[in-house]
């Protein structure tokens, strides 16, 4: 695999290689949590692969191992060291909760995003693993933790109620209430994590999942990908989904008839088009 970086940054590091897209949170001293710019970093990372006509799966995970004690971590969370009373304070003095916003970026994002934790999924980590559409975790590091309620902080949307429709009501009830630390194969048993992989092989195997998915019709993934949301997503969950139908509507012979004929200033004329049962 020859990676090359797309862009620098400071907290995150963001590669492609053949359609693939890497981002991985890139603090592995504090098990990769994350700041208000390492969620800037990694919101406008996601936005340039939506708009990559190139990239056609995402593999969000982290750096490692930290250089402190050798630990591994996908993301351990929000930095508790610059939680303000309203939200984490950026360098620019703003409180944010824009993990939110990266969260929403995933759900709604027109391709495959698959979490590939190498370490810790703790608290906010937790949550952003559960939003993306698959799970690969290393066999001998991964840790599923779910740390809201220890720090006061609760994910209330896709982190907790998402996960019920992953694990079912007790479960995640449990995973909010106890904390307690999962392994990737009980976290494979409860239905959160799509495979458990050998730490060595982790990346590799991500990378091929990506490629055998990049092998199927793009408009068909992306159509299921907002199928599957739909019935979680209320209005917005159809809106994301038509949007894809208007899209499909305009690439008819039908739409090119409508809109020439405005155009044209002629009447319409769509006799000609089946009315298929
Ligand atoms: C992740 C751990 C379980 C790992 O434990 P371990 O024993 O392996 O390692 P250490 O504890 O020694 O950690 C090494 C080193 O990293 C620092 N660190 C780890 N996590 C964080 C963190 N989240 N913030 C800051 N620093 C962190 C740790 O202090 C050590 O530093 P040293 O200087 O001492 O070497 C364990 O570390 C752990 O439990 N971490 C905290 C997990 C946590 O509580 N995360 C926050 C949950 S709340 C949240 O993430 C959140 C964010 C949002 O933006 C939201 C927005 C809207 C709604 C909800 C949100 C939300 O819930």
């Amino acid at each position: 695999m020859e990676w090359t970086t797309i862009k620098e940054y400071q907290d995150i590091t963001f590669k492609q290689c053949n359609g693939v897209a890497r981002i991985a949170f890139n603090r592995p001293e504090v098990r990769n949590a994350f700041r208000p710019k390492t969620v800037s970093e990694l919101l406008e990372a996601l936005i340039i692969a939506h708009e990559s006509q190139e990239i056609g799966v995402v593999l969000i995970s982290g750096e490692g191992p930290s250089p402190k004690d050798g630990g591994w971590a996908f993301c351990s969370g929000g930095d508790q060291r610059v939680r303000s009373t309203t939200g984490y304070k950026g360098e620019d003095g703003v409180n944010r909760f824009n993990i939110l916003d990266v969260q929403r970026q995933i759900r709604f994002m027109n391709k495959v995003v698959i979490a590939v934790v190498p370490g810790w999924a703790v608290g906010g980590g937790h949550s952003l693993h559960v939003v993306c559409d698959l799970t690969l975790a290393s066999k001998e590091h991964a840790v599923f933790k779910q740390t809201d309620v220890d720090v006061a902080s609760v994910d209330g949307g896709f982190g907790s109620a998402y996960l019920a429709r992953q694990v079912g009501q007790k479960r995640a009830r449990e995973i909010f209430f106890l904390g307690k630390s999962y392994s990737a194969q009980e976290a494979f048993d409860m239905g959160m994590v799509n495979a458990v992989v050998p730490h060595d092989e982790l990346e590799q195997t991500a990378y091929e999942w990506a490629q055998e998915i990049l092998t199927k019709s793009p408009t068909a993934i992306k159509m299921s990908k907002f199928a599957f949301n739909l019935i979680d997503d209320g209005l917005v969950g159809q809106q994301v989904y038509a949007g894809e139908a208007t899209r499909l509507i305009y690439m008819t012979e039908e739409a090119v008839e409508g809109r020439n004929a405005f155009l044209e200033k002629r009447p319409r004329d769509f006799s000609k088009f089946p009315k298929f049962p």
